[in-house]
């Protein structure tokens, strides 16, 4: 019987993390970890509880009423679910005050580290290789062109009926999220590898990923 394996993923905002690495989940029977929604609901938290977003203790004040959980695939934030609410542009726009501080990212790590508890499982998300999941035995950093992805956000925008879809503004806030995510320590790891998607479709990569695992299960 091959053992299964822990998956570390980091990558670019938009650069198909979810999407890639759901899909590979639900074809190997693994548990997909996407990080990002725990810093999207505990924003999304902030942003309910009307704080100064400017005074980062009453950010971190408000870590001691975060209660996250996903069920059945889907986030929620203190019991309720929060699934399409996490992707409105507000979140992106009030995000960069929250994860630089070291206080919420201890508070995340610890919890992400605790949902890990042996092989079989994918985690994706910034720090994932460098910091939550060091040690885990396939490492992957997932990027694509800032052109690329802004495309690919600004139709599933429009899939999602999320409003006020332009472009530019997406185009923007990518590279500033980028900008963020790299000063936070997103980076391509020595021992990661890299997948460059802009011109490969989805269920490419997904393959490439599910032999790579194979491969590595079977060691
Ligand atoms: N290889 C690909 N080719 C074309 N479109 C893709 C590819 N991979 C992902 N996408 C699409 O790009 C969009 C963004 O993907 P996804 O939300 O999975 O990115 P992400 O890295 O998880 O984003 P975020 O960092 O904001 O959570 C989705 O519409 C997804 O279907
Ligand atoms: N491990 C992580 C995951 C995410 N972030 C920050 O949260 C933002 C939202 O994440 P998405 O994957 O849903 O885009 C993201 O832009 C990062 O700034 C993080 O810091 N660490």
């Amino acid at each position: 019987m091959n053992k299964k394996i822990i998956v570390a993923v980091d990558g670019t905002a938009g650069s198909g993390k979810t999407a890639t690495f759901n899909a590979v989940a639900q074809k190997i029977g693994y548990e997909f970890i996407d990080t990002g929604l725990m810093y999207r609901a505990f924003t999304l938290l902030c942003i309910e509880s009307k704080i100064d977003f400017s005074n980062k203790e009453q950010i971190i004040d408000t870590l001691n009423i975060f209660d996250f959980s996903v069920k059945n695939g889907k986030p929620y934030l203190n019991g309720k679910e929060v699934e399409k609410r996490i992707q409105e542009n507000d979140i992106v726009e009030f995000i960069n005050y929250v994860t630089p501080i070291p206080e919420v990212r201890k508070f995340m790590i610890k919890a992400q580290r605790a949902m890990v508890t042996g092989g079989g499982y994918i985690e994706i998300g910034r720090d994932i290789t460098t910091v939550v999941l060091p040690d885990a035995d396939l490492k992957i950093y997932l990027d694509s062109s800032v052109e690329a992805r802004a495309e690919r956000r600004f139709k599933q925008n429009k899939r999602l009926g999320i409003k006020n879809n332009n472009f530019e503004e997406i185009k923007n806030s990518i590279i500033n999220r980028d900008e963020q995510d790299f000063k936070n320590g997103l980076k391509k790891v020595e021992d990661a590898w890299l997948i460059d998607n802009s011109n490969i479709p989805i269920q490419d990569v997904v393959n490439m990923v599910i032999d790579k695992i194979k491969e590595l299960e079977g060691k």
